[in-house]
């Protein structure tokens, strides 16, 4: 890993306050994201969950620096992400700063040049942030991910999509990142591939000591891979801790909605709806 080892027990990223108001067209403002703040530790896990349009991706935005927030602050080993300098940010400053941070989208195949093969993409990336694009390097980490010598030859349509999203997750390792945020990073794959991307991120946070953001709407895919879990509602906060205690216990009546959501032996819909009408009530009391 790049970078200097966090300072004595203080967290690798610590999140604080942040929100988000966007304008929308027609007039007016929505608040995607408010009052968000969790920390994570050297090498640590954390699930940001919540149904479709509570903010999740807003916030993981926030952390990449693709998105500005209004207020709070997104600090890594006590450097603050977002601090304005004058005159700008010089491309020295911007290039350390995506290698403190790097994202994995949904669908890797839009951010993969067509144009390029899987061993150029990651040559590519190694150069762009100053590293030797030397041959071993580029096949340690196909192999890293599981590619070989046929796939590191193919171009993006010549890959199925889960050995794109594992050449996302190489180019993101690439750089050495302290923290990798992957932005429902396994939803448009099939459940089997899911579980394969999944133990492939166990592994190298294993080995490599990489912190994760693990963004999803899916409960069941946060259980296995978090330590610590923040729920989302309409752009707040409404429950976090470890993973096992929320997931066990739920305190809020929308993680357990989000739970009863989840298809399982015996499910029945009619509970969802029943969930989703006490989440509603425990929302208006
Ligand atoms: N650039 C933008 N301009 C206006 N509104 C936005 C913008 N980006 C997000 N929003 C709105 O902010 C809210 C939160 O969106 P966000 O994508 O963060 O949610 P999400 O939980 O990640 O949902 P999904 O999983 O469907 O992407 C939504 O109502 C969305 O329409």
């Amino acid at each position: 890993m790049n970078g200097n080892s966090p300072q004595d027990g203080a967290p690798l990223l610590v999140v604080e306050g942040l929100r988000k108001t966007f304008r929308l067209p027609g007039g007016g403002t929505l608040t995607a994201a408010d009052r968000i703040s969790f920390t994570l530790p050297e090498g640590g896990s954390v699930g940001i969950v919540g149904e479709s349009g509570s903010g999740k991706s807003t916030v993981a935005r926030m952390l990449a620096g693709l998105e500005r927030p209004d207020a709070g602050s997104v600090t890594v080993n006590g450097r603050d992400r977002h601090s304005a300098r004058r005159g700008g940010r010089s491309r020295r400053d911007r290039l350390a700063r995506a290698r403190e941070i790097q994202m994995v989208f949904q669908d890797p195949y839009v951010s993969l040049d067509p144009r390029l093969t899987a061993g150029q993409c990651l040559r590519t990336a190694l150069r762009l942030h100053g590293h030797p694009a030397v041959e071993d390097r580029i096949r340690s980490l196909l192999d890293r991910v599981g590619l070989g010598a046929r796939e590191a030859e193919a171009r993006r349509h010549e890959l199925s999509g889960g050995q794109r999203q594992r050449l996302a997750i190489a180019r993101a390792l690439a750089v050495d990142p302290r923290i990798l945020v992957l932005d429902e990073a396994v939803a448009a794959l099939d459940v089997s591939i899911q579980a394969q991307i999944l133990q492939l991120l166990a592994e190298i946070r294993e080995d490599t000591g990489v912190a994760l953001v693990f963004v999803s709407h899916d409960l069941a895919v946060v259980q296995h891979i978090t330590d610590e879990t923040v729920v989302m509602r309409r752009g707040t906060v409404v429950e976090q801790g470890p993973t096992d205690r929320v997931l066990r216990t739920p305190r809020h009546a929308y993680t357990r909605l989000l739970l009863t959501s989840v298809p399982h032996q015996d499910w029945d819909p009619s509970d969802v709806v029943r969930a989703r009408a006490e989440a509603a009530e425990a929302e208006a009391a």
